[in-house]
């Protein structure tokens, strides 16, 4: 069979007005993992990050009919469900979709992450015994399988047990039993039983993620991995990295369980690639005017970096810069190796720290000093902060890597504000710096040549 541009995946499942779970977290899921997403509403939810404040759920043949009429023109590849809210929705579900046929995630939704019902406690018969039997795979958290299987959940070995009965005796193809809320430790680690076997997904458990809509992105991505036609020991792998990265760089807003991102999956490789692009660009520049730079690359070499986006940088593996620096080459200069993230140490550190003080500021150069170049900058108007190397305390100049973000530290508290220019004479050992700030690799190469220029 010729393989599909786009797989189609549909969600089943409820609205989040607060943008973080139901089906506003499911069609980013699907967009992100790159097939086209259409949806079933199930209910409309008044929600934020800490509350529910109100409820209205669909008509039955209203929920029935979204999944046909999209069946019949654009057709569906494999779906999930979310918030199923009440036993009519949960019957007419099971119905259309057991004569459709294709693979369905069951996400047995019944409790907000705020505390919210969003099951109705008649409903739980019907899930039980409409969803179970037609779940591809079931992904129920500890809390929803204690109640789908009547057992008590406390360790990974009830957790094994719920999987293989959920399996062998309500007749779902695979059960997850997720490992967020059990056992509590250094991973977060979800158990499936599917084909007579168990497998166990692991990831390292995040401390300060964002933790809204974990369970609808999770099943959301194995739906999106059926729908390529994966098998379900793949789609569960592929949703496990997925998931982990969105609760790690989770959209921090509001005042309760912050939202997951889904788009960190494509946002970051997307950034890191105009990253990239950004700096060449520069180093284009330094290469026109290279017989002007050559005169002030540190003997140490210079080094031009420009880190991802503040909501995603971290270390300095997320900035960008010259493997083996710039260098003095002839009467020029030479880009040594090439752009590379993790390249600098330095400079990238000197931008990571500037970053929590401006988040704007995400480039930096270093070049060689020369009172010149300070008098240029002063005479131009840029804020120009001297700092004296030899005021480094002890327990800076000591450990590894601390020296750089103390310079800009110490640089902002002087004037309230990242400068442009940061400059030091030396200290025993220590070349004397000339660090040029901006927000892209192309406005320090130009602030660069703009105080080099006679
Ligand atoms: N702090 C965490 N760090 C890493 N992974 C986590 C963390 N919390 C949950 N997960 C993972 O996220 C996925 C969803 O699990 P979780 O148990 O949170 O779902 P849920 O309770 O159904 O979520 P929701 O409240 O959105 O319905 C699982 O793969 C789980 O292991
Ligand atoms: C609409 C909706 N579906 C699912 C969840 C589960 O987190 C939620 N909070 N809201």
């Amino acid at each position: 069979m010729k393989k599909k541009l786009y797989p189609i995946a549909i969600t089943i499942a409820g609205s989040d007005s607060g943008g973080g779970a139901g089906i506003e977290a499911d069609l980013k899921t699907f967009a992100a993992l790159g097939v086209h997403g259409v949806v079933a509403l199930t209910s409309v939810t008044a929600q934020n990050t800490y509350q529910v404040t109100g409820i209205h759920d669909l008509p039955p043949e209203m929920v029935a009919r979204q999944i046909i009429t999209v069946w019949e023109d654009i057709g569906i590849d494999a779906g999930k469900t979310g918030m199923l809210s009440n036993s009519e929705i949960i019957r007419a579900v099971a119905e259309t979709v057991s004569k459709l046929g294709f693979p369905l995630v069951v996400d047995p939704v019944m409790i907000a992450k705020s505390g919210a019902p969003l099951l109705r406690p008649e409903a739980m018969n019907a899930l039980i015994k409409y969803m179970v039997p037609i779940a591809t795979v079931i992904t129920p958290n500890k809390h929803e399988a204690e109640k789908i299987t009547g057992m008590k959940i406390n360790n990974f070995e009830d957790a094994r047990k719920a999987a293989k009965y959920i399996v062998e005796e309500l007749g779902a193809t695979a059960a997850i039993v997720k490992g967020g809320h059990i056992e509590v430790g250094e991973e977060s680690i979800d158990i499936m039983y599917y084909n007579g076997k168990f497998y166990e997904f692991r990831a390292p458990r995040i401390v300060d993620g964002c933790t809204h809509g974990t369970g609808c992105s999770f099943s959301a991505a194995i739906a999106v991995e059926l729908a390529k036609g994966r098998d379900i020991v793949k789609a569960v792998k592929t949703a496990k990295k997925f998931i982990t990265m969105a609760i790690k760089y989770g959209v921090k807003v509001g005042r309760g369980a912050c939202p997951v991102n889904p788009m960190a999956w494509i946002e970051i490789p997307a950034m890191k690639y105009h990253v990239i692009e950004s700096v060449k660009e520069a180093l284009k520049i330094i290469i026109e005017n290279q017989k002007l730079f050559n005169k002030y690359i540190p003997e140490t070499g210079s080094n031009l970096v420009m880190a991802i986006d503040p909501r995603y940088a971290e270390t300095i593996n997320d900035v960008a810069g010259v493997k083996g620096r710039i260098v003095r080459y002839g009467d020029g200069v030479k880009i040594v190796g090439p752009v590379e993230f993790g390249a600098s140490s330095h400079m990238a550190r000197l931008v990571l720290t500037a970053m929590k003080y401006d988040p704007s500021i995400r480039s930096a150069m270093n070049l060689k000093y020369d009172e010149k170049l300070v008098e240029r900058a002063e005479k131009k108007g840029y804020i120009v902060v001297y700092i004296d190397r030899r005021n480094e305390p002890e327990e800076v100049r000591l450990v590894e890597g601390r020296s750089i973000p103390w310079i800009m530290e110490t640089a902002f508290k002087k004037v309230k504000r990242v400068p442009d220019i940061i400059y030091d004479t030396g200290d025993v050992g220590k070349e004397a710096m000339i660090r040029v700030l901006g927000k892209t690799p192309v406005e320090v190469v130009y602030k660069a040549l703009s105080i080099i220029r006679e």
